[in-house]
C-alpha cells in the first residue's frame, strides 16, 4: 500500500497584501514526482520553498510522512533534500568542504566517503577542490544537488532543475533522478517536455490556487492542452516555454 509522503492542507503564505499561496490543499504519493507548473508569479517557488520549510505558510498545514512540518522539529528536515534557484553555497569553501560541512551538520557516519559518492554523482570529482565562486551556475546547481543527495533523503525538492544547465549536465541531473525513482521528488519547472517526461503528476498553480491536478501519463500535446485550459490562454496567447 503506497503511503502518503506530503500532505498540504488549505496552505497560504500571503506577503503583505499580495497572496502567493492561496489555501492549497493535495497529498503526494510515495515514489510520485510531481510536478508544479504555472505562469510567472503563480507560487510554485513560494509552495517548494514551504515544503522545504524555508518560509513558512501563514495559514494550514504541512505534514511530511507522520510529522508535521515545524520550525522545532529539525528530525522532520533530514528527510529533505532541497536544490532551490539561488543555490546557497559558502563560497570560501571548496565544493568538497561546503559538502563536508553539510555531512556533518546531519551526522553522517561515513561523511568523508559519502561526500566523495556524491561528487561522483554529479561529476564534480575533479573539481571538489575549487571554490564555487570559480563554478559557473550550471556547476553550482550541481553541488546544490550533490549537497541535497547527501543524507540520503526520502523527499527532493527542486526548484526549476532545468534551468541554466547545458545538455550533459541535463543529462547528469535525469540519471540522478532515475536513481531516485522509488523516492518522492517535487520541482517546479516551466519546461513543459521535460516535465511531462519526468513527472508522474502535474499540479498547474494559477495566482496562487491549484487549476488542475492531472496525471501525466498522456502526451505532452494532451498535457499542454490541459495547462492552456487551466490557466486561462489562449492557443495564440501561449509559447512552447511556460
Ligand atoms: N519574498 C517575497 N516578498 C513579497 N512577495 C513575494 C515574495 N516572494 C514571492 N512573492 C510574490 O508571490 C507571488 C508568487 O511568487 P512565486 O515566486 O512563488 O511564483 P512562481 O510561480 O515561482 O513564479 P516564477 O515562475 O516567475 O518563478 C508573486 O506575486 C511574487 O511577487
Amino acid at each position: 500500500m503506497t503511503e502518503t509522503a506530503i500532505r498540504v492542507a488549505d496552505v497560504t503564505k500571503a506577503y503583505g497584501r499580495v497572496t502567493a499561496v492561496d489555501g492549497l490543499s493535495f497529498a503526494v504519493e510515495d515514489g510520485e514526482t510531481v510536478g508544479l507548473f504555472g505562469p510567472n508569479g503563480a507560487g510554485k517557488t513560494t509552495l517548494l520553498r514551504m515544503l522545504a520549510g524555508l518560509v513558512r505558510p501563514t495559514g494550514g498545514t504541512i505534514t511530511l510522512g507522520a510529522s508535521e512540518l515545524t520550525p522545532d522539529d529539525h528530525a522532520v528536515y533530514r528527510r529533505l533534500g532541497v536544490v532551490t534557484h539561488d543555490t546557497m553555497l559558502y563560497d570560501a569553501l571548496t565544493a568538497r568542504e561546503n559538502l563536508r560541512v553539510h555531512a556533518d551538520l546531519h551526522g553522517l557516519d561515513d561523511p568523508a566517503a559519502r561526500c566523495e559518492t556524491v561528487l561522483d554523482t554529479v561529476g564534480l570529482r575533479e573539481r571538489a577542490s575549487q571554490r564555487p565562486e570559480a563554478f559557473s551556475h550550471g556547476l553550482c546547481k550541481r553541488l546544490s544537488l550533490a549537497r541535497a543527495l547527501l543524507h540520503r533523503p526520502d523527499v527532493l525538492l527542486l526548484d526549476e532543475p532545468y534551468t541554466g544547465l547545458d545538455q550533459r549536465s541535463v543529462a547528469d541531473l535525469e540519471a540522478v533522478l532515475d536513481g531516485f525513482d522509488d523516492r518522492t521528488v517535487v520541482l517546479t519547472t516551466h519546461d513543459i517536455d521535460r516535465g511531462v517526461d519526468r513527472c508522474d503528476r502535474a499540479l498547474v498553480l494559477d495566482r496562487g490556487e491549484l487549476r488542475a491536478d492531472v496525471s501525466l501519463d498522456g502526451s505532452v500535446a494532451d498535457f499542454d492542452a490541459t495547462y492552456r485550459r487551466a490557466i486561462g490562454l489562449n492557443e495564440s496567447e501561449r509559447g512552447r516555454d511556460v
